[in-house]
């Protein structure tokens, strides 16, 4: 990983630019992961260019996939032929949640022995939910969590899932059970947060032929020994990733067009432009391209974003410079990301003299606060970098620390600001 480096916004001049961000982190996750168990080779194209998907590549071929890059971007996967190696498989997840809780899930496929392992920052976020669903489906699981050694294979069998802290412990065993030795039910108890994610995981399922059943709303069979097939597939552009440069545009008071932009997706973050809408900006849309345009001070809102966690930061950012009070509820689960997405977003922001008041389950903004430059942290959490970043239209001379965070989803962001218009420039610690 790059040493630490701190980021310093020096000024900007944003003129209604095009912006075609790279493809979906989110996708690629569950395509590799089925790539790993499909029969066949799988081509993905538009692939993105990062530390989390690297490290999903770096994985399944520790699991004996076997990764070809074709050209920059588009990856050839040929998927596991034998569910038992020579050798006990090391895999490191880095920072990555989503590769954390999917592979130690498909990973349990396979008869040989595998240490799952991640970075400091990824040792400490949940696992339990996985590794007990496991045990009980047959696997061999030595700890709750990372790192965790593991021996399978997937019997298959009846679990109760917890799916109040993660979607993704569900989207991973999905994946993983097509391939269990029985049918598996899975029968989900608590609220279940970022729900539109297990929708992104069951169309990924469906592109490469597998079935999962529907019994009731919180219930799902997946039959056993599914024959997965490899697929041929484009990936479309990360909704999350546009949304940088949705809120660039409007903090600037101009005009953002994003091309090929994913209005197909199930992902709650693909909604994200309707929140801005409500805030007062206004949206034109073509079959692939959504354009935002400033057009009036925008307004504070009330708004459930219990489906689009990943865009949270973003929206605080822009909430600081609404009129009046933006209420963000129902986001339990951000306590769980890369960082404490309610704690340590607010808590920085507040450093610049902001209003942010939150509690366990929702965040308040206050905008049009009196603020002053402040040194912020991304606690070495991308998504406060990029979005801390974009104080930087309002208040040029801003600097974030720890902003190489960004290499885990977007490590090409600065230079994406530069083409928009948004100069920065790396500056010491001091
Ligand atoms: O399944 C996925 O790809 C993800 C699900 C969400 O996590 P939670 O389900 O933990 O909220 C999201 O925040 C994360 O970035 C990616
Ligand atoms: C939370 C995120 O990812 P993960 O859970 O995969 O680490 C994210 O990308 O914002």
């Amino acid at each position: 990983m790059e040493s630490m480096s701190n980021r310093q916004v020096i000024t900007h001049n944003i003129q209604s630019p095009i912006v075609t961000v790279p493809g979906s982190k989110y996708l690629a996750n569950r395509y590799i992961a089925l790539a790993a168990i499909a029969t066949g080779t799988t081509q993905l194209r538009n692939l993105p260019q990062n530390d989390d998907i690297e490290a999903a590549l770096d994985a399944i071929t520790q699991l004996g996939a076997s990764v070809t890059e074709i050209s920059p971007g588009v990856v050839d996967i040929e998927g596991i032929k034998h569910y038992s190696l020579a050798q006990t498989a090391e895999i490191n997840c880095r920072d990555s949640g989503t590769l954390s809780r999917f592979i130690t899930a498909v990973a349990s496929n396979l008869s040989t022995e595998v240490v799952i392992d991640a970075s400091q920052q990824m040792r400490q976020r949940p696992m339990q939910e996985v590794s007990q669903s496991l045990r009980e489906l047959g696997v061999e699981v030595g700890s709750d969590t990372l790192p965790i050694k593991l021996k399978g294979p997937i019997k298959g069998g009846y679990v109760e899932l917890d799916t109040s802290r993660s979607s993704q412990y569900l989207s991973g065993l999905l994946i993983a059970c097509l391939k269990a030795k029985a049918d598996t039910t899975l029968r989900l108890k608590g609220k279940t947060v970022s729900s539109s994610y297990i929708q992104l995981t069951k169309n990924a399922i469906s592109l490469f032929g597998g079935v999962v059943e529907e019994v009731s709303n919180t219930e799902l069979k997946i039959p056993a020994e599914q024959s997965v097939s490899a697929a041929s597939i484009d990936i479309a552009s990360d909704v999350v990733s546009s949304s940088y440069f949705m809120v660039a545009g409007l903090l600037a008071e101009t005009s953002v067009t994003l091309k090929a932009f994913d209005f197909n997706s199930p992902q709650g973050e693909s909604k994200f432009y309707q929140v801005l809408q409500q805030m007062g900006a206004d949206i034109e849309r073509t079959d692939s391209q959504l354009t935002l345009r400033y057009q009036q001070p925008l307004k504070g809102i009330e708004v459930d974003m219990g489906d689009m966690p990943d865009v949270v930061p973003t929206l605080v950012v822009l909430a600081m410079f609404a009129q009046g009070q933006t209420y963000i509820t129902n986001i339990a689960h951000l306590a769980f990301k890369e960082s404490n997405r309610i704690v340590d977003l607010c808590d920085e922001l507040n450093k610049l003299g902001a209003n942010i008041e939150y509690d366990d389950d929702s965040i308040r903004v206050t905008g049009g606060q009196k603020l002053t430059l402040h040194k912020l942290s991304s606690c070495h959490d991308h998504r406060l970098a990029m979005s801390f970043a974009l104080l930087g239209i309002k208040m040029p001379g801003i600097v974030v620390t720890d902003a190489q965070a960004v290499e885990k989803s977007f490590p090409r962001y600065w230079e994406f600001l530069e083409t928009i218009g948004i100069q920065t420039q790396v500056v010491d610690a001091s």
